[in-house]
């Protein structure tokens, strides 16, 4: 089968962010950061103007997401251990005997159940499918495929089907 496939992968698609992965029973990481990289590919037929999506119109839209996580103390809702005490001006959470509280401006709630690579790269591509079907009602893009590298040659990627 035939395709074109475009990518958008630039050094300015970055977000310094502080985490820490959770492994059950009590267990994770240390709270720790990365200088984030992150990239996107999509698949699709050629439009009239001879793109599957202008390049120009992808890349803010990865920079817009790049920049809501940068900076910030990345924190999984969706993992019924942590547990997440989101305050006005502080926000405190709760994992196993850690107890940790941040100002409220520095955290980032994410949907997600962990702040692995994976997921974040599977948030990351669930917000650009939305914001490419609102804007552009899909153009002819028919998949999506996100990377997040945490570190030079250690990266994730999550594909889905537009
Ligand atoms: N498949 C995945 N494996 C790991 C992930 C992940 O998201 N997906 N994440 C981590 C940790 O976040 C960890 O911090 C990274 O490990 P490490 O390479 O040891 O950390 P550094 O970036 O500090 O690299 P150094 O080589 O130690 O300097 C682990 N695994």
């Amino acid at each position: 089968m035939a395709a074109f496939r475009i990518r958008v992968d630039h050094e300015n698609l970055k977000f310094s962010s502080a985490h820490f992965v959770l492994f059950g029973n009590g267990k994770c990481e240390t709270l720790h950061g990365h200088n984030y990289r992150a990239w996107v590919e999509l698949e699709g037929s050629l439009q009239p103007s001879d793109y599957v999506l202008d390049f120009l119109v992808v890349k803010p839209l990865m920079k817009q997401v790049c920049e809501r996580l940068d900076h910030k103390v990345m924190l999984p809702t969706e993992n019924e251990d942590l547990r997440i005490d989101p305050g006005d001006s502080v926000v405190g959470v709760i994992y196993g005997n850690k107890q940790y509280s941040f100002p409220a401006e520095d955290v980032l709630l994410l949907p997600i159940h962990n702040t692995s690579a994976e997921l974040l790269a599977r948030y990351i591509c669930g917000v650009l499918r939305e914001e490419i079907k609102s804007q552009f009602g899909g153009g002819g893009v028919t998949a999506i495929k996100v990377g997040v590298q945490e570190s030079f040659g250690q990266e994730a990627s999550y594909e889905e089907i537009f």
